[in-house]
């Protein structure tokens, strides 16, 4: 029987996709995290990069890869805020409707500070969405990454991205990951590879998987690369962008992802994951 993979692919998760060669009997498809979220639920497909939220809220039903994750610790750079008006003046902010862990994220953030601005659902750009109505307007992903930049760019070869402003024409940028470092200190976790526990994903796929991240963070300036050129950004960002990730879910990246649990879905089931690397391949 055929095993289907839904991907979220994210210029993010290139250093994990591109170089994949899936084994036999292993079909794929792509989306947004809320597609992939849905498809995994609903079974449409057996295993996908999830939302880390969407994770914790079925962990009675789902588990996860011991050793995949798209985390950061600090800025993350693709989950912005975008504001015209300092935090705890928002009165109404736009959220993308591809998004299930940055609009968590952004609650437990937003009721961290004692704030309660409107959040609705709307699709466009940040500059867009500012201009009809918003205060704030939170995108995530490739569109993101290229409008932080649109607002606080250009690198020139005295800065970094670290030390590009959060305020730039008008706009402030506010790096979601980054205020979870604030708050926690700890890294965030955005998304798991997860499946249903009665339907774990083919050893082979699992070992693929690493063989294509290897491959991926190995080679990263070509990723950057190519990816520079279709996201039409400096190399240099891109390049940035993806050593930030950390893509191995080691402890402090679980650490990330309890804490975050806790504070997001009180009384969840236990999270699950499946056997460490080196145990699968030997129990199959
Ligand atoms: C870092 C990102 O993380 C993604 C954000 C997700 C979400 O907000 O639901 C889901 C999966 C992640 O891969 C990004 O989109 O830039």
């Amino acid at each position: 029987m055929t095993y289907r993979a839904g991907w979220i692919h994210f210029t993010n998760v290139a250093p994990i996709l591109d170089s994949l060669v899936l084994p036999a009997g292993v079909t794929a498809i792509t989306g947004v995290p809320t597609e992939m979220n849905e498809a995994l639920l609903s079974r449409r497909v057996d295993i996908a990069n999830i939302s880390a939220v969407e994770f914790i809220r079925n962990a009675d039903a789902l588990e996860a890869l011991p050793d995949f994750s798209v985390a950061v610790l600090g800025p993350v750079y693709s989950v912005n805020l975008f504001h015209t008006q300092p935090l705890a003046e928002l009165h109404r902010i736009a959220l993308t409707s591809q998004s299930a862990m940055s609009v968590a994220l952004l609650e437990v953030l937003l009721r961290g500070r004692g704030l309660s601005p409107v959040l609705e659902r709307a699709e466009g750009t940040a500059e867009e969405l500012l201009a009809t109505g918003f205060d704030g307007v939170l995108r995530i992903g490739d569109s993101a990454l290229r409008e932080w930049y649109g607002v606080v760019g250009p690198l020139t070869p005295e800065t970094t991205m670290t030390s590009l402003p959060h305020t730039a024409r008008g706009i402030t940028v506010t790096d979601l990951a980054e205020e979870w470092f604030a708050l926690t200190g700890h890294p965030f976790t955005f998304a798991v590879w997860a499946y249903h526990r009665d339907n774990p994903p083919p050893p082979a796929l699992v070992q693929a998987m690493r063989e294509a991240r290897r491959e991926g963070i190995g080679h990263l300036a070509g990723v950057a690369g190519r990816h520079a050129l279709k996201l039409g950004l400096p190399e240099r960002v891109v390049q940035h962008y993806l050593w930030n990730f950390r893509y191995h879910l080691e402890a402090p990246d679980r650490l990330g992802l309890t804490e975050f649990a806790a504070m997001a879905v009180p009384g969840h089931a236990p999270l699950r994951f499946g056997p460490r690397p080196g145990v699968l391949e030997t129990t199959g």
